[in-house]
This record gives C-alpha cells, sequence and structure tokens, in this order.
C-alpha cells in the first residue's frame, strides 16, 4: 500500500517547483503515470522509491513514512520492500541469471528459494536462460530479468520507469501484462510511469502529469 500526501520537489540550483498529486493505492491497485516529456515522472517514481527526498510532503509505504527514517533505515527498507524496473538494466554482468537473483534475495535479507526462482522464470518464460550470462541475453529476455529482478523479493510496492519505450506493439503488449501478473502474484502494487499511450487500456487507474 502506498501513500502520498502534497509532494513538492525542486533540483538544487533549480528554480523549478514540482507539485505532484497525492497518490492512494490500496493493496493489489496499479496506477499509471502519464505525462509528457520533461514533466517530472521519473522525478516523482525516484521520490516514491526514496531515491529523491521530498522538500515538503510524505510518502507512506505500507504504513512507513519513507522520508521520516535514516538513509540506513530507508536502504534496508527498499531493498526489502520496493521493486523498481528501471529503463537502464540494473543486473551484476560477472554473474548469471540465478546468481543475480539470488544476489537481489540476498541484499533485500530475504532467505533464497530455488523454488521461488524457477517458479519466477518459468512464468516470465526464460527458464531456458537460467545459467546464460547477462551480456547473452536478447533485449526481451532481458527485459524479463528486469521484472524478475524488481519481483524476487516479493516487494510490497512495484516502481517501473518507462518499461515499454523501446518495445514494439506486441512486445509492449506482453511485458505490461506480466509486470500486471506479478504484481498480482505478489499482491503489490504496481506504478508504471510512461508516456507510453499504448499502455492506457491496459489500467484502469491512471493520472497524467
Ligand atoms: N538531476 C537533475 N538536476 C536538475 N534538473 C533535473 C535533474 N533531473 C531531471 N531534471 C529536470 O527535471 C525535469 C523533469 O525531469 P524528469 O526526468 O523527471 O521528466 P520525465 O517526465 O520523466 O521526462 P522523460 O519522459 O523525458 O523521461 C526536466 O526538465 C529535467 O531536465
Amino acid at each position: 500500500m502506498i501513500q502520498t500526501n502534497n509532494l513538492t520537489f525542486h533540483y538544487k540550483k533549480e528554480k523549478h517547483l514540482f507539485s505532484f498529486p497525492n497518490i492512494d493505492l490500496k493493496e493489489r491497485e496499479n496506477l499509471l503515470i502519464l505525462g509528457k516529456s520533461g514533466i517530472g515522472k521519473t522525478t516523482l517514481l525516484h521520490l516514491l522509491a526514496g531515491l529523491l527526498t521530498p522538500i515538503s510532503g510524505k510518502v507512506v509505504v505500507g504504513g512507513v513514512d519513507i522520508h521520516s527514517i535514516s538513509y540506513s533505515e530507508l536502504d534496508k527498507f527498499r531493498g526489502q520492500n520496493i521493486g523498481l524496473v528501471f529503463q537502464k538494466k540494473h543486473a551484476i554482468q560477472s554473474l548469471n541469471v540465478v546468481e543475480n537473483l539470488h544476489a537481489r534475495l540476498f541484499l533485500s535479507r530475504k532467505p533464497i528459494s530455488n523454488t521461488i526462482i524457477d517458479f519466477l522464470l518459468e512464468q516470465l518464460d526464460v527458464s531456458d536462460c537460467k545459467t546464460s550470462t547477462i551480456n547473452t541475453l536478447s533485449e526481451g529476455q532481458s527485459q524479463r530479468l528486469s521484472i524478475a529482478m524488481a519481483v524476487v523479493h516479493n516487494p510490497q510496492v512495484i516502481l517501473a520507469d518507462e518499461p515499454t519505450s523501446s518495445l514494439d506493439d506486441a512486445n509492449c503488449k506482453v511485458v505490461i501484462e506480466l509486470l500486471i501478473k506479478q504484481a498480482k502474484l505478489t499482491n503489490a502494487n504496481l506504478i508504471v510511469i510512461t508516456h507510453d499511450h499504448r499502455i492506457k487500456p491496459l489500467f484502469s487507474n491512471s493520472i497524467t502529469l
């Protein structure tokens, strides 16, 4: 569950003050955040993930006001409760697919379960890549690995930044449906930010910045 209240932010030395609409998602509710380039979508996502600190306002995840806790507590909280799907891939190149998922669970201080990993890879249709190294994955396989990395630790909230920007129509639908399915399986909130209007019909709840 995630709520925000009167979030504002500005970058150091920049005059523009971002003021974001409130978000209030109950368990398993999803949200699409649309808006033109430069409007502040990634900025909002980084505030929701606790990667940026607001000037005012709150982000509450599962009852925790994430900007009121220390940086080290926030790192730990993020690692355990938030799943991030970023445009830039962040898998460790020297590890294979399963090892990357082990590392993700280790960093989240969650037990390493091969049963969960096998199930997840099967759901995402990448079981054949279990022992593949990262640089041998296709674009689609690496996109699926990003999703696996974002959900393997069973987060309360999954945040995805433009997950479909480089995909054709068919793969765009596949990736969003996978994210929605994984969020449902783990009872997480899914928040996707995008300027890709192809995604809109797949969400019942959306806001435009
Ligand atoms: N680190 C930064 N320092 C100063 N300004 C920044 C910084 N990061 C982003 N901005 C500015 O803040 C504004 C919002 O950026 P942001 O990346 O949040 O927009 P966006 O809606 O996600 O855009 P896009 O759809 O193109 O990714 C832009 O004008 C951008 O130049």
